[in-house]
Formats: C-alpha cells, sequence, structure tokens
C-alpha cells in the first residue's frame, strides 16, 4: 500500500527546489497544526492523474568549495539510493555538463536503481533543443527536457517516472507481516535497541536479499510470530556534510515510515523531547501510523517517584496532537523493560488494523449526541446522521451530517473521544471523515 517514492537529485542551482514546488504545488506535507514543526520542503505528496507519489529532494545547501561539493553530491546520491523507487537526476542545460554530473551518474548508473534524467532551464525548446543531445553523454538514456520555472515537459517526465514505480507496488502488497519503523534523531540509540532486541529473546534473523532499500530491513520472528524492523540508523556515517544531516534524517524517515505500520519513535532520555523529535513524530503523525515512543538511556537518568510523570507530562505535551502514542520507557543498554515493547508492539498492530461493527458504532454516536449537543449557527444545528469504518490502518471513519460548515474541529475531537472510549484505539490514530448528505 505504501507509495511510491521518487527523489530528486542534482547540482546546487540546477532547479531542484522549483521543480519540486512546482510538482508538490501548494499541497505541501505537513500538518498545519503539528506545533513546533517547521515546513522546510524537503518532502511532499503529489498527485499527478490518478498516481499518487511522495517526492524528495535531496538538495538544499550551496557548498563553496569543489571537495564539498563532491562530497554533498555522494550524501544525496546515496539517500536516493537507499529510499526512493525511482530517482530523477536534474542537470542543467544553461551551465552545460560539468565533472560532478558525470561522477553523480555513474553512481547512480551503478545503484541498479531507476533513474530519470532531466535538463531543466529549456524554457524555449527550439532554442536550447540541441544543447539537450549533450546529456546523453552520461550514459543515463534520454534525457528529458524541462523548465521547472513555466512548467514546461512534466508529463513526458512524470510517465516516465511512472512506468518505474508500479511492479513496487505488487510485491508489498503480498507482504501481510507488520512492519515496524525504528525511527529517531542521531544517536538516540536506535541501533543499540534492534541489536538488543535481536539478541534479548534469541531470535532468527534473516536478511533479505535485493535490492539496497530492502537491505536495510530485518525480519524477526518472536513467539512464532515474523516482525519486519526498518531501520533508520547509522547516519552520521554517511552524511559528510554537516548540514545535510538533518536533511536526510527527516528524508530517511519519510521513507522508512511510508513503508511500515507502526513507529517506534526513540528518543534520548537524557536530551529531554527536542524540536527535532516532534519534527520526526510529526512525519509519522501525519501519514497515519502507529505510534510507540521509546523514551531511552533511562539508565542515566536519576530518578525518584516523580522523574517519570515529569517526563511523561513533558513528552504529551510537545506532542500534544498524538496523545493516543503509548510511551514506554527503556534501556536499549541494559535491556530495561525490552520485553515490554513487543507486547506493546503487538496490541499497537492489532487496533491499527481494528475494524469495528457499524452496529455499535451508531450506537455510540446516537448516545454521544444525546450526552452533548452539536454546536449550532445562525439557527441551523448540525446533525449526525450515520457512521461507519470505511477503512483501516489507520481506523478511518465517514460520519454522514447536514452541513460540514458546522462541524467543527472540538466536536469532531469529542466524537474520537467516544468511539476511543468504546474500543480504545490505543496506539493508533483515527481519522474522521464529515461527509455532507442531503436532509430527509
Ligand atoms: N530559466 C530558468 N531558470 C530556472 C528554472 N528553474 C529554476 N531556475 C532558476 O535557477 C535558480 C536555482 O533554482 P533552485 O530551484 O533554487 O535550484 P536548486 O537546485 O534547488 O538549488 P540548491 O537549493 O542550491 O540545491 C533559481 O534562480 C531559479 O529561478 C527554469 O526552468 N528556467
Ligand atoms: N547509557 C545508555 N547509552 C545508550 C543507550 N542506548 C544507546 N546508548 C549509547 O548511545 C550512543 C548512540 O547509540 P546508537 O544506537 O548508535 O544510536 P543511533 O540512534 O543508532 O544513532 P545513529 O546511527 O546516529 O542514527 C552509543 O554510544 C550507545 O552506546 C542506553 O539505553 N543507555
Amino acid at each position: 500500500m505504501s507509495k511510491p517514492i521518487i527523489a530528486i537529485v542534482g547540482r546546487p542551482n540546477v532547479g531542484k527546489s522549483t521543480l519540486f514546488n512546482a510538482l508538490a504545488g501548494e499541497k505541501i506535507s505537513i500538518v498545519k497544526d503539528t506545533p513546533g514543526v517547521t515546513r522546510d520542503r524537503i518532502y511532499a505528496d503529489v498527485t499527478w492523474l490518478n498516481y499518487q507519489f511522495t517526492l524528495i529532494d535531496t538538495g538544499g545547501i550551496e557548498p563553496d568549495s569543489g571537495d564539498l561539493l563532491l562530497s554533498h553530491m555522494r550524501g544525496q546520491a546515496e539517500i536516493a539510493m537507499e529510499t526512493a523507487d525511482v530517482i530523477i537526476f536534474l542537470t542543467d542545460v544553461r551551465q552545460g555538463l560539468v565533472d560532478a554530473d558525470y561522477q553523480v551518474a555513474d553512481m547512480l548508473r551503478r545503484s541498479g536503481k531507476p533513474i530519470v534524467l532531466a535538463v531543466n532551464k529549456v524554457d524555449n525548446y527550439e532554442k536550447f533543443v540541441l544543447d539537450t543531445y549533450e546529456f546523453y553523454n552520461l550514459g543515463l538514456g534520454t534525457p528529458f527536457p524541462v523548465s521547472a520555472n513555466s512548467k514546461i515537459g512534466f508529463g513526458d517526465l512524470l510517465d516516465e517516472v511512472l512506468v518505474h514505480c508500479n511492479p513496487q507496488d505488487a510485491d508489498e502488497k503480498e507482504d501481510e507481516r507488520p512492519r515496524v519503523a525504528i525511527i529517531g534523531k542521531p544517536n538516540a540509540g536506535k541501533s543499540s535497541l534492534i541489536n538488543k532486541l535481536l539478541g534479548e529473546d534469541r531470535l532468527i534473523v534473516s536478511d533479505i536479499a535485493g535490492t539496497t532499500r530492502d537491505a536495510i530491513d530485518t525480519t524477526v520472528k518472536r513467539n512464532g510470530k515474523e516482525y519486519v524492523f526498518i531501520d533508520t540508523a547509522g547516519l552520521r556515517k554517511k552524511a559528510r556534510v554537516k548540514e545535510d544531516i538533518e536533511r536526510y534524517s527527516v528524508i530517511r524517515t519519510v521513507a522508512a515510515v511510508e513503508r511500515c505500520d507502526v513507529a517506534i519513535l526513540v528518543i534520548d532520555a537524557e536530551e529531554g523531547i527536542t524540536e527535532q523529535d516532534a519534527k520526526i513524530a510529526g512525519i509519522a503523525h501525519e501519514r497515519g501510523k502507529g505510534m510507540i515512543i521509546a523514551v531511552n538511556k533511562w539508565d542515566l537518568i536519576e530518578k525518584n517517584d516523580k522523574t517519570i510523570y515529569k517526563f511523561t507530562n513533558q513528552v504529551r505535551e510537545v506532542l500534544s496532537y498524538m496523545s493516543y502514542a503509548e510511551l514506554v520507557f527503556i534501556s536499549a543498554k541494559t535491556g530495561q523493560r525490552l520485553p515490554k515493547i513487543f507486547d506493546v508492539l503487538d496490541m499497537v498492530i492489532e487496533n491499527h488494523a481494528l475494524r469495528v461493527q457499524t452496529g455499535v458504532l451508531n450506537e455510540i454516536l446516537t448516545e454521544a449526541v444525546a450526552m452533548k449537543q452539536p454546536p449550532s449557527d445562525k439557527g441551523k444545528r448540525l446533525k449526525l446522521y450515520y457512521i461507519t469504518q470505511v477503512s483501516v490502518k489507520p481506523p478511518t471513519f465517514v460520519v454522514f451530517i447536514n452541513d460540514r460548515q458546522l462541524m467543527h474541529f472540538s466536536y469532531t475531537r469529542y466524537l474520537e473521544n467516544q468511539i476511543r472510549n468504546t474500543f480504545g484505539f490505543r496506539g493508533t490514530p483515527i481519522h474522521i471523515i464529515a461527509r455532507e448528505r442531503k436532509e430527509r
């Protein structure tokens, strides 16, 4: 079910951000009510004709020396090869081909990933088309001329990109095993956690051969059940340009979260919860994934009887938009409370895929309306006719009403709470969609 990921790679100034913005339009994928989340344009959910994909921009800094440029370009290419289904390699017809283009093209070609070569700033086809032929020299096939500024050539480019997206989808749909992404900022303890989970329970680990992306997945068998862990650790070794680390951390998180059912966010207890943690948490939230927050390095904290409450309150306050998240306090080093993670995980996986009966839902709706009068405006009162669950992962409900203008956020929240009071849904977000229906 996961959407394909398309990465744009290219030298500074070739127009990556411009292309990204033009393709993404205004629909930048950061939830508006997610506090503490900076709105940089690193990734976006894009709909093109009937297709949906996640677009990522791997660039963003302008290194001032040749050495830095090359290592920045390598970093970009590596992160794209690791996370993307298809890579758009963007070049610039006006700057022409330069050495760094050849080196990056070499790396990309060897990855075996589908690469689509685009030549930007072809604002005037007749004038520049001859200059685009030079780009065949990169050995990446046909160059697609585009103008990010004038939005020219997007159709052909995206048609080519989407040709390479489809087979991947079919593969992943067949895999029914729960997928768990371990996310968190660098140094939080993600790899320690995975290693300890493997060691402690003497689990059977099998490496799935195949693409670069599968290589970072670890299959774990416990009590006869298989889980697939998606790891995002080890970034510090990859990003040689310091400014890239945070961007790459977001990109990797998006890619891992896109493919998971449940995310485990690892937080460093010593540092407390930070803005970067909130940003990473926001990615799982807006994608509707199950959520477990693992406060790690708990062994390093000097504790009294109030410590755990203070910490809980802090996390709940910063991440107030995901009050459904489960919280565990662990030490990946000592193994403290690690077995508990699997119990919590099983519960969250189940809740994320839970389907409830329409009959019971409507009983809850009737009761909820009786207990708290729906809001009204200018003499017109909100009427709620019927509710039904339309999908899982996350559980999504459609409620039929008379007038969407009257369905305030607070009443939606109230309904959500009533549903949660009955079914729990601990660890998973639930979505409620209001749909208008003519009054009878
Ligand atoms: N003529 C022309 N200029 C363009 C086009 N697309 C982008 N530019 C210009 O090229 C410059 C660089 O564009 P950006 O989108 O910032 O390039 P970038 O690749 O994201 O650059 P970094 O963020 O430094 O990696 C800007 O001045 C753009 O206006 C285009 O299609 N035609
Ligand atoms: N005391 C203590 N140290 C820990 C714990 N978990 C991890 N560490 C230490 O924290 C440091 C970072 O741990 P890693 O597991 O490499 O962190 P990571 O999140 O995988 O880091 P990246 O690879 O940068 O993404 C290491 O020195 C670990 O030994 C813990 O529970 N307690």
